[in-house]
């Protein structure tokens, strides 16, 4: 067989007389009379002959070094003729002395071509119509993208190209057969096109650019089945002839395809174009090697599985070899090899979102500060695997066993992907493809049968449904702390681990699970160790007024905080009382109601918290209960014990029985798990949190007094003129201050519920019942049975209203319903009082809550908090706050 090398034409010819596979007949190509080497003058010259004497008289200068950048395109960036032309944007935007371009097929070419051989050696003529095809495709991008000579001389090899191959296949036609070189050969004008085109429309910019066509420069041997090693020292050689020849800036270079030492064109194998791009950045010892794609970078884990992967910086390229391996869609590890030994760095990024940084492979990551977490990057899986487990007292201090046992697993023809034994050496276990595993029993049966019978070996056990969680990591076995914090992981999923393996590589643990457990077990590890420490996942109880002005207020304040704070907060379950919804990951809150009332289950708050403290994805969790249901308060003490953190302005919890609120109180203190309910006294006013902060300090509580009512308040400060007071009630239900049921408002109950909040907060020991309260509500409406029935017959209490209004009015004086917490008497207050019209408490408006704290420090003027104390915004505003209390309680920066 002969291969000679094209001039301007660049390109190679078979000479398929030589060729015995095709029976020596058929000829190819000389009629184009193209045969020329290049600059020679030598016809048809033996391939070997051709290279020696080119060799010889090389004495030329390829720099080296910094001053170049390789860049690889694959097929998919180079899929339409906008895409070939973006590359060359962005080659032209590289701003080093010289770059190297490799590049790959355009999509589906490759594909096409191996169609060609394929049909042709299967003795389908339709594959001079697929041929066409594969011009067609090529003809239309040209036009597209190139013009004038450029085009025309384009068109003409493509042509010509295309006419040889219609020769070539027609030869693989009727031999029925392409030998590997054949195929090699036709397949490889993919590169040699999509090269050209590219080359054509950087030159097009002024930039000077030629175009190489690496088989030319790469040579390679095979080394195994479907793969090849390169022969380094050759291919630099010819390099150096090649560029001493076409020293041009830009390059662009075929990627996939090489030749042999005799020059016969072969490919890189499954190792394609991100191969050639490593050997070539290594031939020139490029600054760097960038692999553009169509992904951001490299996961931490499979996003499809683990919706919070994250694209990594850096990684090393140890632990780029570990992640390739389980199926991380990174390079091949061969890929790696060329530009790991001159310590290269490759850089793999989205060519369709350049302002992606990407992932840089590299000797020293440096981003690895040391940390725990920092010791792992990366998380990956392998389902449907068997661990056979080989057991018996009789292989401890035999040696020879392991080597019998894995002898059995190599001629049946089994892969084993992980092996365990414990030091005490009883058993071995190894896990292999469950496909296989039938195999290697039986097999270990047959060879083991006399120990199996003798008893020295107890055992050969086959455990089906496994899969592997591989950790990958540099320094990871060797840094304290880092297997706990995994193993903490899984045990918290309630997951059980089969097996673990751990290489002293210092790469990877490997732990055997069930299949079943995969994926949790796979979020569990990759939440603890990639997700902020802030991570909150929040499930909301009552999505009314509140509940749904607060996710509101989530939905559009959630991504500052996590761009500015490091806070995540993810609401994974809304329940109102007849449906709830769930999701592992987090609701999408700009349709929460939407989602609420179309894919909403029935509301089950045991299945609720179930979900919330099943999820191991998230760190932390907290419920925030926005009802005013006694009910479900009375659960705050179970979920606090399981670690949830609970927030609320649902004033049931701490304003019930003394026992149980103490009991909360307790539990509270003595643990980690943090309850917060600042929105039970005057909403998001700071009352709750001025109270705390004057009693941890020292301050000795002398007097609370105030108007603890947004309700009431706004009533009195509307029931003016001629307005009724049924009128004005009704008003603040609509402005949402009341109550669900405005009763508890009008009651004085509600206020009640505020002082004794307050009164227990300041170390008083009250029940309810040790309130006298003033109620509003006439007696003959106390029975309502609902609250709008109770709305309908309050206006024929309006006249008695009237008339205590105008006798305040006569004395100069306003109606005020107020609190008082007597901490000094040990004793708590609810009335209706009146109040001069220059008091402080005449002075409102609004439905505004007015607190004097009298305190040892504050004792000649109290300490006031005032403002709007009710009403959906600022209640939710409160809530929300206690949130981002929490969070910085949990370590979020302040
Ligand atoms: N409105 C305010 O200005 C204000 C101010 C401070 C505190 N609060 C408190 O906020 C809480 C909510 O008030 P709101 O005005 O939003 O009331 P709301 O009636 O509008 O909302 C309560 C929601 O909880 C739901 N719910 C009731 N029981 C439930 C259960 N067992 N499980 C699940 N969902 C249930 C209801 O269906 C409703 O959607 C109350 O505790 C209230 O005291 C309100
Ligand atoms: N209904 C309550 C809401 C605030 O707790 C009020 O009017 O004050
Ligand atoms: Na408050």
């Amino acid at each position: 067989m002969l291969v000679h090398r094209g001039t301007s034409a660049q390109c190679w010819k078979y000479d398929l007389s030589q060729d015995r596979s095709l029976g020596g007949s058929v000829r190819i190509g000389q009629s184009q009379g193209s045969f020329l080497t290049h600059r020679s003058t030598n016809l048809l010259r033996p391939a070997a002959a051709a290279i020696s004497v080119e060799q010889d008289d090389v004495n030329t200068y390829l720099p080296k070094g910094d001053m170049w950048s390789v860049h690889k395109f694959g097929g998919t960036c180079m899929g339409t003729p906008q895409r070939i032309q973006s590359v060359a944007d962005i080659v032209l935007s590289d701003s080093s002395e010289r770059k190297l371009v490799i590049v790959s097929a355009m999509s589906k070419v490759t594909d096409m071509m191996y169609n060609l051989v394929h049909k042709a050696q299967s003795r389908d003529d339709s594959y001079m119509i697929a041929l066409e095809e594969v011009f067609e495709k090529h003809m239309a991008a040209a036009k597209d993208l190139l013009d004038g000579e450029d085009l025309a001389s384009f068109l003409s090899q493509l042509h010509s190209d295309v006419s040889s191959l219609r020769a070539m296949l027609s030869a693989i036609y009727i031999a029925g057969h392409a030998t590997e070189s054949f195929s090699d050969f036709v397949v490889g004008h993919g590169e040699l096109w999509s090269a050209q085109m590219l080359s054509y429309a950087i030159k097009k910019s002024g930039a000077p650019c030629s175009w190489m066509d690496t088989r030319e420069v790469l040579v390679v041997k095979p080394s195994g089945p479907n793969q090849v090693d390169p022969d380094y020292l050759e291919s630099e050689k010819r390099l150096q002839k090649w560029f001493s020849r076409q020293p041009a800036e830009i390059i662009v270079a075929t990627g996939f395809i090489a030749s042999t030492a005799e020059n016969i064109p072969t490919t890189l194998k499954r190792d394609g174009s991100d191969f050639s791009a490593a050997i070539i950045g290594s031939l020139v010892r490029a600054r760097q090697v960038t692999i553009w794609t169509d992904v951001d970078g490299v996961f931490s884990a499979d996003p499809r599985k683990v919706s919070e992967a994250v694209i990594l910086s850096t990684l090393s390229y140890q632990e780029a070899w570990e992640m390739s391996y389980f199926g991380a869609n990174v390079l091949h590890p061969r890929t790696i090899i060329p530009v790991m030994k001159d310590n290269i760095p490759i850089v793999i990024r989205n060519m369709f979102n350049i302002s992606a940084p990407g992932t840089m492979i590299c000797r020293q990551p440096a981003n690895d500060n040391g940390d725990l977490d920092a010791c792992v990057k990366s998380f990956a899986t392998i389902d449907n695997l068997a661990l056979v487990n080989v057991e018996g007292t009789g292989m401890a201090g035999v040696p020879g066993t392991s080597s019998a046992i894995f002898s059995v697993v190599k001629d049946v023809g089994a892969n084993v992907i992980m092996i365990s034994q414990a030091s005490s050496e009883h058993s071995i276990c190894f896990a292999v493809p469950e496909k296989e595993v039938a195999a290697v029993s039986a097999a270990l049966h047959v060879r083991f049968r006399e120990a199996l019978a003798a008893g020295r070996l107890s055992k050969v056990e086959v455990i089906n449904g496994c899969s592997i969680l591989a950790v990958v990591g540099l320094r990871m076995a060797s840094t304290p702390g880092v297997s706990a914090m995994l193993f903490d992981a899984l045990a918290k999923a309630n997951i059980n681990v089969r097996a673990i393996a751990q290489g002293c590589s210092e790469y990877n643990i490997t732990v055997v699970l069930k299949q079943e457990d995969c994926v949790r077990a796979l979020r569990a590890a990759h939440s603890r160790f990639f997700l902020s420490k802030t991570t909150l996942a929040v499930g909301i109880i009552g999505p009314g007024l509140i509940g749904g002005t607060l996710l509101n207020q989530l939905k559009d304040q959630a991504a500052v905080l996590k761009e500015n704070m490091n806070i995540d907060l993810r609401v994974i379950g809304i329940t109102g009382s007849s449906t709830m919804l769930l999701s592992d990951t987090g609701i999408d809150l700009t349709q929460w109601k939407e989602l609420l009332r179309k894919e909403a289950e029935p509301a089950d708050l045991a299945n609720f918290v179930r979900h919330m403290s099943d999820n191991h994805v998230f760190p932390n969790k907290v419920l925030v209960d926005c009802t005013a249901d006694t009910s479900v308060a009375s659960h705050y003490y179970d979920w606090l014990k399981k670690g949830i953190h609970v927030i609320t302005p649902n004033k049931k919890a701490n304003s019930g029985p003394l026992d149980r609120y103490l009991k909360l109180r307790t539990l509270q203190r003595a643990s980690y798990t943090h309850y917060f309910y600042e929105a039970t006294v005057g909403a998001g006013l700071p009352i709750i949190s001025t109270l705390r902060g004057l009693l941890e300090t020292g301050d000795k509580i002398l007097r609370i007094e105030g108007i603890f009512s947004g309700t009431l308040s706004y009533i009195f400060n509307n029931f003016e003129g001629t307005r009724t007071f049924s009128n004005v009630v009704a008003e603040a239900k609509e402005a949402g201050y009341t109550e669900p049921d405005p009763r508890d408002d009008l009651s004085g109950t509600d206020v009640a519920r505020k002082v004794i909040i307050l009164a227990r907060e300041s170390g008083l020991t009250l029940e309810l019942s040790d309130i006298p309260v003033k109620s509003l509500v006439p007696e003959a409406l106390a029975s309502c049975s609902s609250a709008d029935e109770f709305m309908q017959k309050l206006p024929s209490f309006d006249e008695d209203w009237a008339k205590q209004r105008s006798e305040a009015e006569a004395a100069g004086e306003v109606l005020r319903y107020v609190g008082v917490v007597d901490a000094v008497n040990q004793k708590g207050q609810v009335e209706l009082r009146r109040y001069k019209r220059d008091h402080p408490f005449a002075q409102l408006s609004g439905s505004d809550n007015i607190i004097a704290f009298t305190t040892s420090r504050y004792k000649e003027q109290p300490l006031i908090v005032r403002g709007p104390g009710a009403g959906a915004e600022v209640t939710a505003g409160g809530v929300f706050c206690d949130m981002l209390r929490l969070a910085s309680s949990l370590g979020a920066p302040s």
